[in-house]
């Protein structure tokens, strides 16, 4: 593997093409984009620009129709899947859009998951407590996401994709649909963290979400503009 480490993630002309019937969706064209260690990205951009998919590349969670994703330095066309969940298990957090949380588990557990292949449970449970008290929900741990608000379930979500330290944490609409004292404390607290290091890029159309970010990018028809 041929590591060429400069950012934490890197786009280099990256596009991407979802089929469609006979014909296809051009949801990217041509992005080169780097995401350094104390990064704080906004991507806007109206619905269909591309922002989902964007986040999906910088994860790794696709593979890019054309050009390359390099995490860490490695090209994450290039290693094998096996190294490639590892690698993204190591680097990034998301946050995604709809939450994903499992409605049978509680919020705790939720957020010890993602740790349980790789730690003792007591381990696990005890770096979770403290996630869920960085998130301001100790008093919510036994519940499950049915029993939480949207803000909670987004709290719990947050934690979740902080529990294995990524490098950088990846957020879909983050705050949608929240109301404004809850929009302000996740704001606050992806402030802090990204001060002490963790890279954040957020997609949204939050003008206050925008105010908080070092820099900002505009998708319009998946091109940067
Ligand atoms: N799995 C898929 N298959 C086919 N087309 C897709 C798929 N995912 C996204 N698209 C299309 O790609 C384009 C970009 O979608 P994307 O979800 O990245 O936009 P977005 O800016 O995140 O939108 P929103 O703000 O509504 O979430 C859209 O035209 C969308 O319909």
């Amino acid at each position: 593997m041929i590591n060429n480490k400069e950012s934490v993630v890197k786009l280099k002309n990256v596009t991407h093409i979802y089929p469609m019937g006979n014909g296809e969706i051009r949801a990217l064209q041509d992005i080169t984009l780097d995401i350094d260690d104390d990064d704080y990205l906004a991507v806007i951009g109206h619905s269909g620009s591309g922002k989902s998919t964007l986040l999906r590349m910088i994860g790794a969670l696709e593979i890019p129709t054309q050009g390359e994703v390099y995490m860490e330095g490695f090209n994450t066309c290039d290693i094998g899947q096996e190294d490639l969940v590892s690698l993204r298990a190591k680097t990034v957090g998301f946050v995604f859009q709809d939450f994903r949380l499992l409605p049978q588990l509680t919020a705790l557990e939720n957020v010890m998951v993602p740790l349980l292949p790789y730690e003792k449970y007591n381990s696990a449970r005890k770096k979770a407590m403290e996630l869920m008290e960085r998130v301001g929900l100790s008093n919510r741990v036994s519940h499950r996401p049915g029993e939480l608000s949207g803000g909670e379930q987004q709290r719990v979500a947050i934690a979740r994709a902080l529990i294995r330290n990524p490098k950088v944490l990846l957020a879909d609409e983050l705050t949608g649909n929240l109301d404004t004292a809850t929009r302000d404390s996740i704001m606050e607290l992806l402030d802090e963290l990204n001060c002490q290091g963790l890279a954040v890029v957020v997609a949204t159309h939050d003008q206050e979400v925008m105010a908080h970010a070092k820099r900002r990018i505009r998708l319009r028809d998946g091109a940067i503009i």
